[in-house]
């Protein structure tokens, strides 16, 4: 019997699309997925709760809430997830034990998250890594370093050195690179008397926490427009940052989709960053109205993106893909699964689009064909590829993935009470 896979393969090789390679290709790009879904970003070191201007909102019972929790939730989310996988931690996770007590996050060490490399080595999942400014007694007046205050400065620059110097120390035992993306919350909830202060204090914090060279690194800067509480100005703008990363070879601008105004297509400017860094880190996410972190869906800003990923010359193998959301709504393995799908998705989508003709067209000037040819791409039999993507990964297709969450919760949910 013909199975819906082999309609599919025969109406996209009519198109020129190979759907078997398409699958191999996308099976070894990684998605790196980050930790804090899994705890609304609380981390295990303070109890301070979320600062910063951002912010989980929901209630769902369940929520992990040690080392244990957090990574059983996790397996159990990426089991229900085609392709190759890394885990992204924030510092705000390390391990305390009897042996490794706490400490403040400026004297952070490796030895703090052995038992993360353990595990992900034991998954098979790579380790990417950022600094946790945020959710501390020394954010203070939410500025870190841009802080007119030099004690302020001082500590954050030196838990940044200290993370740094962890993510080459995990990426050596992993036999890897680990990106280590700084993002601060810095800005002004009113009128600033002084925004250039604010950028040269960071100028500078940074060049200090660059000074050291990791050959296992990948460095970027996380831009933004606004936080919660900090609506007028945000330190770390978008062009703060490309210039810096302009001007510091092997540190890079991260683009997170949700730290633009809401009518900007951030997809568009892949292309532009890919013409001038060798590497572009993103967070993908889902904003609505604001920076709001939703869970990512198979929806158009994040095809749009994919499309940029699979079809810009080299930009497969330069851009990091990292997700970043937290909605405290719903379950969050359901969260973490759906999201982490949604973008091998949109992967896979714009793999087996017909790019090249597309292309062709647009540079030939045929813009009827064109729109004809990208119309009909739309409602090709993807959801046959897409299924048969997850069968050869041993993961469910789209209508089992929530009887896998809700029996998951029903089994540890009594255990976290
Ligand atoms: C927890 C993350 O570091 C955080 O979400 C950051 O990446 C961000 O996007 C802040 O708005
Ligand atoms: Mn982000």
């Amino acid at each position: 019997m013909t199975t819906m896979y082999e309609l599919a393969k025969e109406e996209y090789a009519a198109l020129g699309i190979d759907t078997e390679a398409v699958m191999t290709k996308l099976a070894g790009k990684p998605i790196s997925v980050h930790c804090w879904q899994g705890d609304d970003v609380l981390g295990f070191d303070q109890e301070g709760g979320l600062s910063g201007g951002i912010q989980t909102t929901g209630n769902y019972p369940g929520r992990a809430r040690t080392f244990e929790e957090l990574t059983a939730d996790f397996e159990a989310a990426m089991a229900l997830v085609p392709g190759a996988k890394r885990i992204n931690l924030h510092a705000s996770y390390a391990v305390f034990t009897d042996e490794n007590p706490w400490v403040d996050r400026d004297a952070l060490e490796y030895k703090h998250f052995e038992p993360w490399v353990a595990w992900a080595k034991a998954h098979g999942f790579g380790i990417d890594f950022n600094p946790t400014i945020f959710g501390h007694p020394m954010m203070n007046n939410e500025l870190s370093l841009s802080s007119p205050d030099a004690a302020t400065r001082d500590f954050w620059i030196r838990h940044c050195k200290a993370c740094r110097k962890i993510s080459q120390q995990i990426a050596e035992a992993l036999d890897d690179e680990t990106l280590c993306n700084i993002w601060i919350p810095d800005g002004l909830k009113d009128v600033p008397a002084d925004r250039y202060g604010l950028r040269e204090r960071l100028r500078d914090s940074l060049d200090a926490i660059y000074a050291e060279k990791y050959d296992r690194v990948i460095d970027s800067c996380e831009s933004k427009v606004f936080g919660i509480g900090l609506e007028s100005m945000t330190v770390g703008s978008n062009e703060f940052y490309l210039a810096y990363a302009a001007t510091h070879p092997g540190v890079y601008d991260l683009l997170d989709l949700g730290h633009f105004h809401p009518t900007e297509n951030v997809a568009d400017k892949l292309s532009a960053l890919l013409l001038f860094f060798d590497k572009v880190p993103l967070h993908v996410t889902r904003p609505i109205r604001w920076d709001s972190d939703h869970v990512v869906l198979f929806d158009d800003p994040v095809k749009e993106m994919a499309m940029e990923v699979a079809h810009c010359p080299g930009a497969w193998e330069k851009v990091i893909i990292g997700l970043d959301f937290f909605d405290a709504s719903i379950n969050r393995v359901g969260a973490w699964a759906i999201g982490t799908r949604a973008m091998e998705k949109s992967l896979l989508y714009a793999l087996l689009q017909p790019a090249a003709q597309l292309k062709e067209m647009q540079d030939t000037y045929r813009f009827t064909e064109k729109m004809a040819l990208a119309e009909q791409a739309k409602s090709m039999p993807f959801g046959a590829v897409w299924d048969e993507y997850c069968r050869r990964a041993g993961c469910p297709t789209d209508g089992e993935v929530y009887p896998l969450v809700a029996a998951y919760e029903a089994k540890i949910l009594p255990t976290r009470q």
